[in-house]
C-alpha cells in the first residue's frame, strides 16, 4: 500500500435508523452531461452526482467545447455544441477511474473529425477497450491502443462515419451506448442488437432529448435503431438517487439487528433493480413507499428493516440488472443462513478490479467461507453470526470503490471490524458515503 492511501477500520456498529437520500445516479449523470453537450442551448441538471467519475466526464465535455458549470444551488448548466460540433481538445482526456466516461466518450468522438488521446488511472488502464474498438472501427474510427487493446489510446474519429448494425457480443450498456452515441453524428440508421437487455438509460434519455430512436424486437433480441444527424433539444433534468449506492445501505440495514432505515428517492428502473428482488428472495424486508416517476425514470422510497437472510441460487439472468451490486450481495450472502451460489458473472472480472477474486480474498480475511469459481462465488453464510476474521488482516481494494464500500458493510457485522487499505476510490461514485454511514449508525 502506498503512504497516501486512506486506510480505514470499519467497526461493528449499532442499528441503522432514520431517513437518508443517496447521491444521484452515476449512469444518468454521465449521460446528462454528454447529451446536454450534444444539444444546442442550455440543459439544466439537478441532483447530478458530483463524484470523480462524473466530474471526469464534465471536464471532457468542457475540453471538447461545451460550457459546463455548477451554480450555488448545485444545479448544473450545460451549453452544448450540437450534434457534430465537438472541438478538438488541446490535451489528452483523462477519464480517471471511470469506464463509463472512457467508453461513452470514445463513442461520441468516433463520428467527429477530431483526434483524441484517452488516459486513465492504473485500474482503467487494465480494462478491455476492444469491446468498443471493434464496433467503432467498423464505423470508420481509427484506434491506436496500448499493446493489449487498453488505454492509453489514441482515437481518430471518422467524418462522415458509416452506420452499422451491431450485435452486442457482451451484455454491456457501455458498449451499446458507445455505438448509439457514435450514431448521433452518423448519416443513416445505426442499430444495436441486444440479446440480453442491459440498463436502458441511454435509450430513455436520447428520446427525451429528441433523438429519433425506435426500439423493436427480433427473435427475442432487443433492437435499437437510431437515425443520425438529428438535432437534440436541451432538457431540464432531475437525476434520481443511485440504486447502486443505495445498495450498501439496503444490505447494511438488512444485516444489522434493530435497523429500520428509509432510503428516499431511489431509482427503480427494472434494468437496475435486480438486487432488491434478490434480497427479497433471500428474506429481506424491503418496502417500496410512494412509487412514482421522476424525469422519465421510476423512483421509490425504500424502507428497509433488519431480517434474517437465507442463501439462494441467484438466477444468472438477473446479473445485468444488478451488475455493480454483486460485491455487496456477497457480503449479504456471507451472513445468510446456508449457501448462496452465483453464476454467469464473468463480466465482474473486468470491472475496476477483478471483483470475483477481490471479493473472495476480502471475505476470506473476515473468516467467511468462500469458493471462487470462474464465473461466480459460492458462499457459506454464518446464519447471522458476526464475521470473525483475523483482527489485523487488511482488505485490498485494488482501486475499486465498490469493494471498499462492500467491506465497510462487512465491518458493521464483524466481531473485530474490517480494515480497508484504501477508501479514497469511494469518492469516484459516492463522496459522502462515510458521512452517511456515520449519520445512520450514530
Ligand atoms: O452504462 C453504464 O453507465 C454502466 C454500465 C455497466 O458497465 P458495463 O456496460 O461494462 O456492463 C456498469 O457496470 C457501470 O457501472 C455503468
Ligand atoms: C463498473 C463501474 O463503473 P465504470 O465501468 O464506469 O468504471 C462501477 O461503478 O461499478
Amino acid at each position: 500500500m502506498n503512504d497516501t492511501a486512506a486506510s480505514h477500520r470499519f467497526s461493528p456498529a449499532g442499528p441503522l435508523r432514520g431517513s437518508i437520500a443517496v447521491p444521484g445516479d452515476k449512469s444518468i449523470s454521465h449521460r446528462s452531461l454528454i447529451l446536454g453537450a450534444m444539444a444546442v442551448g442550455e440543459t439544466r441538471v439537478s441532483g447530478l452526482l458530483e463524484g470523480e467519475d462524473v466530474l471526469a466526464t464534465a471536464a471532457a465535455m468542457r475540453a471538447m467545447g461545451a460550457d459546463v458549470h455548477r451554480d450555488e444551488d448545485a444545479t448544473w448548466h450545460v451549453h452544448g455544441v450540437g450534434v457534430g460540433g465537438l472541438l478538438q481538445p488541446e490535451a489528452a482526456i483523462d477519464c480517471g477511474n471511470s469506464g463509463t466516461s472512457a467508453r461513452l466518450l470514445m463513442g461520441l468522438v468516433a463520428s467527429h473529425g477530431i483526434a483524441v488521446t484517452f488516459t486513465g488511472d492504473a485500474s482503467l488502464s487494465k480494462r478491455p477497450m476492444g469491446r468498443v474498438i471493434d464496433p467503432l472501427s467498423q464505423m470508420g474510427a481509427r484506434f491506436t491502443p496500448s499493446p493489449d487493446g487498453t488505454m492509453p489510446l489514441m482515437l481518430e474519429g471518422a467524418h462522415p462515419a458509416v452506420p452499422i448494425a451491431y450485435r452486442l457480443p457482451v451484455a454491456s450498456a457501455q458498449v451499446k451506448s458507445a455505438v448509439l452515441l457514435a450514431g448521433l453524428n452518423t448519416p443513416g440508421v445505426t442499430s444495436v442488437i441486444e440479446p440480453v437487455p442491459t440498463r436502458d438509460h441511454s435509450e430513455r434519455m436520447l428520446r427525451g432529448f429528441g433523438a429519433e430512436l425506435e426500439i423493436g424486437e427480433d427473435n427475442g433480441a432487443r433492437v435499437i435503431r437510431l437515425t443520425g444527424q438529428v438535432d437534440l433539444r436541451p432538457q431540464t433534468l432531475t437525476v434520481p438517487g443511485d440504486p447502486s449506492s443505495a445498495a450498501f445501505f439496503m444490505v447494511a440495514a438488512t444485516l444489522v439487528e434493530g435497523s429500520d432505515l428509509t432510503i428516499r428517492n431511489v431509482g427503480m428502473n427494472p434494468t437496475r433493480a435486480g438486487l432488491v428482488d434478490v434480497l427479497r428472495q433471500m428474506g429481506a424486508n424491503i418496502e417500496d413507499i410512494d412509487a412514482r416517476e421522476v424525469g422519465g425514470e421510476p423512483v421509490a422510497d425504500l424502507r428497509v428493516r433488519h431480517a434474517t437472510l437465507t442463501g439462494i441460487e441467484v438466477d444468472p439472468a438477473v446479473a445485468p440488472s444488478m451488475i455493480d451490486e454483486f460485491p455487496v450481495l456477497f457480503v449479504a450472502a456471507a451472513l445468510a443462513q446456508g449457501t448462496t451460489v452465483t453464476r454467469g458473472l464473468e463480466e465482474l472480472r473486468v470491472k475496476e478490479s477483478d471483483r470475483l477474486a477481490t471479493m473472495a480474498a476480502a471475505l476470506e480475511t473476515t473468516g467467511a467461507r468462500v469458493e471462487e469459481r470462474e464465473d461466480g462465488l459460492t458462499i457459506q453464510g454464518t446464519g447471522g453470526e458476526p464475521l470473525r476474521g483475523s483482527a489485523n488482516a487488511r482488505v485490498k481494494t485494488h482501486l475499486d470503490h465498490r469493494i471498499a464500500m462492500s467491506m465497510a458493510v462487512a465491518g458493521l457485522v464483524s466481531r473485530d471490524g474490517v480494515e480497508v487499505d484504501d477508501t479514497s476510490p469511494i469518492a469516484t461514485s459516492f463522496p459522502n458515503f462515510m458521512a452517511l454511514l456515520d449519520e445512520v449508525t450514530r
